[in-house]
């Protein structure tokens, strides 16, 4: 914590501050089952609101569990501080303090993403409140020493995360406020700054030798940070964990998929799924990711070309390249010849057109009554900004969230992102500003406030939906390099890459996507492959392309052999950029 002249403890209380703050005691009163915390406090709990609902009691009751967040930050039971902290925002959303301390735990459980976005959240509250000017003096005293505690946990979460200019950035802003400072934190933060001046000339020098990427420039990448891709503890949404029943889980899930394939069956993999065979299934390997590889296999003999997979997936386009239908990417004729047809093809709230009046159901069924008329512009430029199909994650993402708001469902529980497997990298370089400043645009799009909405859109939902997508949404190109298209198909995902693959998929009218086998045919337990990309390119090629977009290695038969390695680092290092 930054070591302020004043000593500060102190609460924002402001006029509208305190009234939602009293309207939440009030829907405690009505309903205190919502806020109990699970476990950690069932006891304190029940003896306080199990009596008369009075506000003296709620505020004193939220008062203790303000301490007991703060005894257990203090012993070091930092997930259980955070639970707590995660309970008082949901009733103190607006409260600057609150998002500050759960900041400085995810900060203590080396989240600095979410420490990050957590301070930034809390910062905002502060510089809404000051700028209003509406604080009493004592309060304006406060709120500008918080500030600066709340300005230093964002320089301790930019270091972190390897963002040494933004961290500089965030070092300018508390030296504005100089006088304010101790001469020991003034001394600390001048130390920093020269140590992170060095960083940053180290990094450039390093980068102006190496083969940067196409389209990215030094700067943007000397401020880039690295992100640990990681399953939060408290994520309990995630099947085929180390604690749970696999074998059960895979049933469950193989009844879901036999209607769409019923020659086909998931299993589990070994370490390299590509050099999958049946004696090998006993090796399962837990990634890094915490969840098992899965593959698909045949359950009997396929013939050539016969149809194996079909399926409805989430298809998703820029506009970049023409008008297209907005539920299944077909290609939309300029104008309708049959202005009858068109007017049954076109949403009559917002004018957005669709190939069929299917399409146009199925659209407003799942999630186009959010998106209806709402501005995604901004969205667009996020996607346009991409060198690659990775942007059209974003896309991917805001239909996802609209469909969970629509369908009043958890994101991360719904089938189509549950069962999906994260990125397999571990370390991830990433601009997680952008990053958040798009999570508060897509928030923005579908109405949802990133204060109050936390418990089913907080920024680590949005962080491990975006991991998931990574390796499982497929893009395509236009030229000059730009996305145009993108799909998840939930069974289709589950399909494992090969650089010889026995298995296509052809894109169908409506959504629809179908699997169907190669003119060899698929022998009785030999696992489906399809080819993710273009397979007739130099292998070298074929995984920096794998390395940029879905972030794995590719280890199947072709490339072990033609690399000469099985072993992932030494691929990743005889194909690095640089290297050659
Ligand atoms: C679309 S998913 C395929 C299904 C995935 N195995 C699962 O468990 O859900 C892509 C991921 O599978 C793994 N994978 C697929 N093909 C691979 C290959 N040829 N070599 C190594 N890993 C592969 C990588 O971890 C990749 O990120």
């Amino acid at each position: 914590m930054l070591n302020t002249r004043i000593h500060s403890s102190y609460i924002v209380v402001t006029e509208s501050d305190y009234s939602n703050r009293t309207s939440n005691i009030l829907k405690l009163r009505l309903n205190s089952s919502q806020i109990e915390p699970k476990g950690l406090h069932r006891k304190l709990v029940s003896t306080t609101f199990s009596t008369t609902y009075n506000l003296e009691m709620a505020t004193q009751y939220v008062e203790e569990l303000i301490c007991s967040a703060r005894k257990l930050y203090d012993t070091e039971e930092y997930l259980a501080a955070r639970a707590l902290y995660t309970q008082l925002l949901a009733l103190y959303p607006f409260d600057a303090r609150m998002w500050h301390h759960r900041s400085n735990t995810h900060l203590k459980l080396r989240y600095p993403e979410l420490a990050f976005t957590d301070a930034a959240r809390g910062l905002q509250l502060l510089d809404d409140t000051l700028a209003k000017k509406t604080l009493s003096r004592d309060d304006q005293n406060d709120a500008v020493l918080l500030r600066l505690d709340v300005l230093y946990t964002c320089l301790l979460t930019a270091e972190a995360l390897n963002s040494f200019q933004m961290a500089l950035q965030y070092i300018d802003r508390l030296l504005a406020n100089v006088h304010l400072l101790s001469s020991e934190t003034r001394k600390v933060v001048l130390e920093k700054q020269a140590t992170l001046r060095d960083k940053i000339s180290q990094r450039i020098s390093t980068l102006r030798g190496a083969n940067v990427p196409l389209g990215v420039s030094i700067d943007t990448i000397s401020n880039l940070g690295t992100m640990n891709v990681v399953k939060y503890p408290w994520d309990v949404s995630e099947p085929f964990t180390a604690t749970n029943d696999l074998d059960a889980e895979l049933k469950e899930l193989n009844s879901a998929f036999e209607p769409f394939a019923p020659k086909l069956k998931i299993v589990l993999m070994p370490d390299n799924p590509a050099l999958y065979t049946p004696e090998r299934t006993s090796s399962i390997f837990f990634s890094k990711a915490g969840r098992p590889q899965l593959g698909i296999i045949a359950r009997k003999k396929i013939k050539p070309k016969e149809r194996i997979l079909d399926e409805t997936g989430i298809f998703v386009n820029n506009g970049l390249y023409g008008p297209k239908c907005n539920y299944c990417n077909s290609v939309l004729s300029i104008s309708a010849s049959n202005s009858n047809e068109m007017h049954k093809t076109t949403c009559s709230g917002c004018g957005e057109r669709f190939c069929s009046v299917d399409c146009l159901h199925s659209a407003l069924e799942t999630y186009h009554k959010v998106l209806c008329g709402r501005d995604i512009s901004h969205i667009l430029t996020y996607v346009a900004k991409g060198t690659s199909c990775s942007s059209l994650i974003h896309l991917v993402v805001l239909r996802l969230l609209a469909i969970a708001v629509q369908s009043k469902q958890h994101p991360l529980e719904m089938t189509i992102v549950k069962y999906l497997a994260r990125s397999a990298k571990e370390v991830v370089p990433w601009d997680v500003y952008q990053s958040y400043f798009f999570y508060l645009d897509v928030l923005k799009v579908l109405g949802l406030c990133p204060y109050s909405d936390i418990d089913k859109f907080d920024f680590w939902i949005y962080y491990t939906l975006r991991n998931k997508l990574i390796p499982n949404v497929f893009g395509e190109y236009k030229a000059p390099m730009k996305p145009a298209n993108g799909k998840l198909l939930l069974f289709t995902s589950f399909l494992n890459h090969s650089c010889v693959p026995n298995a296509v998929y052809i894109t169908d009218r409506h959504a629809h996507q179908v699997v169907v086998a190669r003119k060899e045919g698929i022998e009785k337990n030999q696992q489906v492959f399809i080819s993710y990309i273009d397979p007739d390119r130099p292998s070298i090629e074929r995984q920096q392309l794998f390395e940029t977009t879905y972030g794995f290695v590719c280890r199947c038969e072709r490339c072990v052999r033609e690399l000469g390695t099985n072993d992932e680092e030494e691929i990743r290092q005889k194909t690095a950029p640089s290297s050659n």
